[in-house]
């Protein structure tokens, strides 16, 4: 049996103010080298659940157990990089902050910055020379690719992905989604993959998961999205993607 990277348990969040709860009571692990795909509707309690695994909200019950620090990619780009600093040195923050890891892929590289920057950004293939460029020089699918890098850069054990492609183009959607997969696959990551795009989380995602109004309704392997035991509302959902 494979590690969990996380176990979320009957976890719950009310805001402060408010009557509802944003979460409630949603448990869910996810193991070593897994996609768990998220997908419910606008307020469905999906970037909260994102924002309390992240420590960004403390959840008012229950428990969420990491065996690492995760990483982060977020809808808008542009917020997570400091339009001041060059690229370079947004790409290699996490890596600056923690000088002992040393992760396998930047094992021959790891002594030399711009190296291990070329490195990075070859993975997520970006040329070389964005390195010394400011943000607002790239696009907003480059810009992401520097956030996937920086987030991969420090090999952690899950990167939670909120709507990663909702601020791109739908060409540039397709490429970033591929490139996602694909980094999974070859270094064997474990995402958490949050969005509202059913076909973009059945694409990503070994396991499915589907919220509404703060809860979890259902949870099942991507195999088995369209079997007759799915609950009635992910139903609802898929006859809305196909329409
Ligand atoms: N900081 C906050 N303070 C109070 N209520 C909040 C806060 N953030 C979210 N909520 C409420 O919590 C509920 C869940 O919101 P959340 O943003 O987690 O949903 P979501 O599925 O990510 O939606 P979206 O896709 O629109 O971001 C909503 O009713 C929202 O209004």
């Amino acid at each position: 049996m494979k590690e969990a990277v996380i176990a979320v348990k009957n976890a719950a969040k009310t805001y402060i103010g408010s009557s509802r709860a944003a979460l409630d009571s949603v448990s869910f692990t996810i193991i070593r080298g897994e996609c768990l795909g998220i997908v419910g509707e606008s307020g469905s309690g999906k970037s909260t659940l994102a924002k309390c695994i992240l420590g960004i909200q403390e959840i008012s019950d229950g428990e969420i157990t990491l065996s690492d620090k995760p990483q982060a990619v977020l809808q808008n780009p542009s917020a997570s990089l400091n339009p001041k600093l060059r690229i370079i040195d947004s790409l290699l923050e996490p890596l600056d902050a923690q000088k002992h890891l040393l992760p396998s892929f930047l094992a021959d590289v790891c002594h030399d910055r711009r190296k291990t920057g070329d490195k990075l950004l070859s993975m997520v293939s970006l040329p070389g020379g964005c390195l010394d460029q400011y943000p607002h020089q790239l696009s907003g699918g480059q810009k992401q690719r520097v956030s996937i890098a920086r987030a991969i850069s420090v090999e952690p054990r899950l990167i939670v992905f909120d709507e990663p492609t909702a601020s791109l183009d739908v060409l540039v959607q397709a490429k970033v989604l591929n490139l996602l997969k694909d980094l999974q696959e070859k270094l064997g990551l474990s995402y958490l993959f949050i969005s509202h795009d059913l076909a973009a989380v059945n694409f990503m995602s070994q396991r499915i998961g589907v919220m509404k109004d703060g809860q979890l309704l259902d949870l099942f392997r991507r195999e088995a999205l369209f079997s007759p035991q799915r609950h009635p509302y992910t139903k609802q959902l898929i006859e809305v993607f196909d329409s």
